[in-house]
């Protein structure tokens, strides 16, 4: 595992969104796997940025992004659907048809999720995965668990991520109880991962997380295993890291 420190958010979105450039250089009709959460955004921005400036040109990028909420429509400010509109589609020179996200409108939880694998295995694979961290180790929406989950499926949230996630609803009561995510399995074939990360409440689950036994009680551990994994994060996350 690779691990850049940096000193702040700007600084550690910076380096992510240089690591994400770089793929897109390398690749230009390369597959990203996204994630939301509030880890991301400041990378998106820097992406933005960067296509701005003419750095870089997602005419040929394609996406398939963690999760989405089972319930929200994808007009629902919520939806990650609309996050990632506003946070970045809509802004760079993206072609619609090339990004996939869950559907959480499909009742049918099963054929969901075996469409949503279909439909990345159709990509080809994941060229780099973007991940946040969960403050239980989750990532995507793979909870703590008694095993790792090997593919796309639907998962029942649990109380810390409700209580986690409540800040972007009205009340807790409005957070959905249940989520897609692509599985453990999904996210370790990704060819290159990329996990941001900040903040001093981060700095055990980082610890634990890339320092500890590797157990699906801590979903990110198994990180510990892939053969490219970058973690950019600032100093705060990482000042649990042994050293
Ligand atoms: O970046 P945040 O907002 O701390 O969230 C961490 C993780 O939690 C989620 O938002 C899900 O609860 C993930 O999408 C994200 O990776």
């Amino acid at each position: 595992m690779k691990f850049y420190e940096e000193k702040d958010y700007d600084a550690l979105s910076r380096r992510a969104a240089n690591i994400i450039a770089a793929q897109m250089t390398l690749k230009p009709d390369c597959v990203l796997g996204l994630a939301t959460g509030s880890s991301p955004i400041g990378t998106y921005k820097c992406l933005i940025e960067k296509y701005e400036n003419g750095d870089i040109d997602f005419s040929q990028v394609k996406t398939a992004n963690l999760d989405e909420y089972k319930g929200l429509t994808r007009d629902n400010d919520q939806s990650y659907y609309y996050f990632m509109h506003e946070n970045l589609f809509d802004h760079v020179n993206i072609d619609p048809a090339n990004t996939n996200i869950p559907d959480g409108t499909k009742e049918d939880s099963e054929a969901e999720c075996s469409h949503y694998e279909e439909v990345i295995a159709s990509l080809g694979g994941v060229d780099l995965q973007l991940l946040g961290l969960g403050h239980n180790g989750h990532i995507g929406f793979n909870e703590p668990a008694a095993d790792f989950p090997q593919a796309t499926h639907c998962v029942d949230l649990q109380e810390r991520t409700i209580e986690a996630n409540k800040r972007f609803f009205a009340s807790a009561d409005d957070v959905p109880r249940q989520a897609y995510t692509m599985g453990i399995g999904t996210i370790m074939r990704a060819k290159k991962i990329l996990l941001v990360v900040s903040g001093q409440d981060k700095a055990e689950t980082v610890a634990k997380a890339f320092f500890g036994p590797v157990t699906p009680e801590v979903p990110a551990s198994i990180l510990q295993f892939h053969p490219d994994v970058t973690i950019v994060g600032d100093q705060a996350a990482f000042s649990k890291i042994p050293r």
